[in-house]
């Protein structure tokens, strides 16, 4: 893939490619102009250069989309042309050349994998997995309970959402019930995508800027990437076995391995495919969904109104006597919009997944070649102000119609109505968005019908700002570590509450 990068930056020497960010260096390109959060550094380029421009990274090049007519014109009418990836050689060995079909190229593996996942990822299936998110959620809240009554310094939630994200995917994709936070499982499974970060970030991709440097001692990494693969594989199908066993013994619950056992489109995939399958949902299921519910929380103690108006809707429609099930979200209309907002202000993947070109492709006069890696700048899509008046303000509100407006149709009526592009769109389009929002408003009504977000004090009694400006960049950018003071909403429903966990 780096060599085929290169071959497609050498062949546009004399094209008339879409407007290139200046300041290009030698061997470099335009990479040390990109900062710690390239998303607004591309969002900036673009108040200048345009909606589409190239960068050079490297031996790379990129062209980036930044607005919605961009996407829409090249992402979704011409997916045709611009859905495949071109991952560096590490990540290829790392993700089962191809096998995470997230990674591969939009060959015959990737459609037939990425159908046989979407069957088993559907509403229907998501309402058979409900019970599961229901369990996990209790377990969450209970965890909470606990920790609410201990904590006199505030608590840290990245952990408990965590558990509620991760062993609910787990959960979900091998059948595997998960009681405990120490659960060896989760431990694992955490391990496997803490591993994969380390080989796949910033070491790796500086490989595919400078191929040169594959024949210098820069290259050991390949090494760990097969090592990394030998030990996803052995675990991954370990899980497909158990769902197996669970299938004879007639002792399973539904699950994503249990209804591709089961499903004649799976027929032909061999145990290390449902293996990848599985994996990949685990993978790709719960540190977007974990850290949307990370920002949502920071993000609701700086603003309290917007906590009120959550609390009011509740409330009406759930009453105090019972916690929030699956036959309230369609009667929350204003919590639903509170979930899409975050997915606009503080998007998990500002820059999605790169999407690669198969084909040579002109566009508004603008050459762009096969090979061409395509960046969609979801940051100046989410924070453009023609689409979203104000956008630095975090305002549930605006989605309010749109929101009422498909709960009543079941679907968007105009592409204008669409609340925020977070899981992108297209041939690519994330094909676990359904869960995803399934899993927040479960575990966020649960939480905020129980518990009021507030400020730590400090010594002083003074409040804590929560920094919701910063992003830690990973696969997907976090909030910083925070703490939060939880306060029970209603003591006299505590009971409500404790009979609810004590189920769990
Ligand atoms: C808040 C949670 C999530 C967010 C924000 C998110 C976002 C995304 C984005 C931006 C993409 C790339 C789209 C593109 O290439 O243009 C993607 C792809 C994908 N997502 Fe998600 N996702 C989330 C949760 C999930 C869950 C729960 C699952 C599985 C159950 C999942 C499975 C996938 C898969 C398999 C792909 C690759 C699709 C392909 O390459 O064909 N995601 N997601």
């Amino acid at each position: 893939a780096p060599f085929l990068v290169t071959r497609a930056a050498k062949r546009t020497e004399n094209c008339n490619l879409p407007p290139s960010i200046p300041g290009s260096l030698p061997l470099l390109g335009n990479l040390l102009q990109l900062g710690t959060s390239p998303h607004k550094r591309f969002t900036e380029w673009s108040k200048t250069f345009g909606p589409i421009f190239t960068f050079r990274a490297g031996a790379c090049l990129w062209v980036v989309l930044n607005d919605l007519d961009t996407m829409k014109d090249l992402i979704i009418t011409r997916g045709a042309k611009y859905s495949s990836r071109n991952m560096n050689e590490i990540i290829q060995i790392a993700t089962g050349d191809g096998r995470v079909f997230a990674a591969g190229p939009n060959d015959a593996r990737w459609k037939k994998f990425r159908r046989v996942a979407t069957l088993a990822l559907t509403k229907a299936k998501v309402n058979e997995y409900q019970a599961i998110i229901d369990l996990q959620s209790k377990r969450f809240l209970k965890l909470l309970h606990d920790a609410h009554q201990r904590s006199t310094k505030g608590i840290e939630l990245k952990e408990y959402f965590t558990f509620y994200t991760l062993s609910t995917i787990v959960s979900i994709a091998f059948g595997k019930q998960i009681t405990n936070i120490d659960d060896p499982e989760l431990q694992e499974q955490q391990f496997i995508m803490d591993r994969f970060m380390q080989i796949a970030g910033v070491g790796s991709q500086i490989l595919e800027f400078f191929p040169f440097l594959k024949y210098t001692p820069f290259n050991q990494d390949i090494g760990s990437a097969y090592e990394f693969r030998a030990h996803v594989e052995a675990s991954w199908c370990r899980l497909v076995n158990e769902t197996r066993l669970h299938l004879v013994t007639g002792q399973w619950h539904p699950s994503f391995m249990s209804n591709l056992l089961q499903s004649p489109e799976a027929e032909g995939l061999s145990d290390l495919d449902l293996a990848y399958l599985g994996g990949l949902i685990v993978g790709a299921g719960f540190e977007s969904t974990a850290l949307s519910m990370e920002w949502l929380c920071a993000v609701l103690v700086n603003y309290p109104w917007v906590q009120e108006r959550i609390f009011q809707e509740l409330d009406a429609v759930v009453g105090r006597d019972r916690l929030p099930e699956l036959a309230d979200f369609d009667k929350l209309p204003y919590l639903q919009s509170t979930m899409h907002e975050i997915w606009r202000f503080r998007t998990p993947g500002w820059l999605a997944i790169p999407h690669c070109t198969t084909e040579d492709d002109e566009y508004r006069g603008y050459f762009i070649p096969k090979g061409t890696t395509v960046l969609i700048n979801l940051h100046a899509i989410h924070m453009d102000p023609d689409t979203y008046a104000e956008p630095e303000v975090f305002m549930p509100e605006r989605h309010l119609e749109a929101v009422t407006a498909f709960l009543e149709h079941g679907q968007h009526i105009a592409f204008g109505d669409v609340p925020h592009w977070a899981f992108g769109s297209g041939r690519r389009a994330c094909i676990g968005q359904l869960l995803a929002e399934r899993e927040v408003l479960t575990g966020i009504s649960r939480f905020l019908w129980a518990f009021r977000l507030e400020h730590v004090n400090d010594a002083n009694g003074a409040n804590t700002p929560i920094d919701i400006d910063s992003t830690i960049f990973g696969l997907a950018s976090a909030p910083k570590p925070y703490r939060v003071a939880l306060v029970l909403r209603d003591p006299s429903s505590l009971s409500v509450l404790e009979a609810f966990c004590d189920t769990a």
